[in-house]
């Protein structure tokens, strides 16, 4: 089974060129001096963040990435010229690895962050600048030193601010296709589960979120088994998960009530900080009950769990109830957001007792905010 958050590739900055050594040699002028140029530098390797990259896929398929070589120096005492840089781009997100020393080189977080991972080897010595009054015809010089090269390990976690569980089945491909707009950095995507798939979802003009299918969830996965690890890793920096549960009549053998509680076990043995994280219910398939057993179903596994989070209905099919859930996640995402902001603020300001400068104009004084409102 093959997983795209992570991958393995060299990088191999250019050499750099050598320095030359060469004499003038001109009719009238017998004993031309010295006029061997530098080489130029090698071209160094970075990585470049990418926002339209969401897969670390194509470095299946290339592996070896080179910059070029500095050119060697040349008579009349003309410098070699540099080799290019290469930048490899590669999703947000992506953190770097030395592949040998397990080293952490870096992790490029925003669109357009740059990172140095193989330094371009430096140029060698023409023999015009080993002129001296005591050597006229210096005949050395120096070869270009070798540009760096190495092996990285990529990993790739998710930015996605909304997590999705469940077990096989219960929708969730169906689900990011339904409330996901069509975008075709998100579309090249390959649509298969064994990948977590992202999908943006927009909410009036320029309001968007993003949510990760996290597919296969199983028991055991905190231990390695299944497709678990790979993914619950994938939920690290979310924001809030949804448990994506199929309530039809015979959508599933096992009560929805006891697939929560397993998912729960799993997330609880992985990590404190994915059970911490806000979670809500989202009963799937509504469409296969009428209103009185969906009501009867829904009451049974609330109490059964004693959830005590939101709970919302949705057919992820035909589209029924995904509009109020997504409204409602964008609305909630925003609050989070802006109690993060205000995290922030209250850790690094107001030590001198000032008056804070950080309220937001047009909050209400008193009283709790609703984005919604
Ligand atoms: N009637 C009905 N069927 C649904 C609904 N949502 C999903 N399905 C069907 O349920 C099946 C599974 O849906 P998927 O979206 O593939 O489920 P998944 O959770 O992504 O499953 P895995 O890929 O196995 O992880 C498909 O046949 C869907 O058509 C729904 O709201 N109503």
């Amino acid at each position: 089974m093959k997983f795209v958050d992570e991958a393995r590739i060299w990088v191999e900055a250019g050499d750099g060129g050598s320095g030359c050594v060469s004499f003038r040699r001109e009719k009238y002028i017998p004993k031309g001096g010295p006029d061997g140029g530098d080489g130029g530098d090698g071209g160094s390797v970075y990585l470049l963040a990418d926002n339209n990259i969401n897969t670390l896929v194509d470095f299946r398929y290339q592996r070896r990435h080179r910059a070029e070589r500095g050119q060697n120096g040349m008579g009349r005492q003309c410098t070699g010229r540099g080799g290019q840089d290469l930048s490899v781009t590669v999703p947000v997100g992506t953190r770097v690895f030395d592949e040998e020393t397990g080293e952490l080189i870096g992790e490029l977080l925003e669109s357009g962050q740059r990172l140095l991972v193989a330094k371009g080897g430096f140029h060698g010595i023409g023999n015009a600048r080993y002129k001296s009054s005591t050597n006229r015809t210096p005949r050395q010089s120096t070869p270009g030193t070798l540009g760096e090269r190495r092996q990285l390990h990529l990993e790739l976690i998710l930015l996605a601010d909304v997590g999705l569980l469940g077990f096989p089945n219960a929708g969730k491909s169906s689900f990011i296709r339904q409330v996901s707009s069509a975008r075709p950095k998100v579309a090249d995507y390959p649509f298969t589960t064994l990948y977590p798939n992202l999908g943006v979802v927009r909410v009036g003009r320029n309001r968007s979120f993003v949510v990760a299918d996290i597919p296969g969830v199983i028991e055991g996965a905190a231990d390695g088994a299944g497709l678990g690890i790979h993914f619950l890793k994938h939920l690290a920096r979310t924001r809030l998960l949804l448990h994506l549960v199929d309530v039809a009549p015979l959508g599933s053998d096992e009560d929805p009530a006891e697939q929560i509680r397993k998912i729960e076990a799993e997330l609880e043995s992985f990590s404190d900080d994915l059970m911490d994280k806000e979670r809500w219910l989202v009963l799937n398939k509504v469409d296969l009950l009428d209103a009185e057993e969906y009501e009867a179903r829904r009451s049974a596994i609330v109490e059964h769990l004693d959830w005590q989070g939101p709970v919302h209905g949705i057919s992820a099919l035909s589209g029924a109830g995904t509009d109020v859930l997504v409204r409602d996640l964008m609305a909630r995402l925003e609050q989070l957001k802006l109690g993060d902001d205000a995290g922030i603020v209250s850790s690094s300001g107001d030590s001198g007792g000032e008056e804070s400068e950080w309220d937001m104009p047009g909050t209400p004084d008193s009283g709790e905010w609703h984005p919604l409102d």
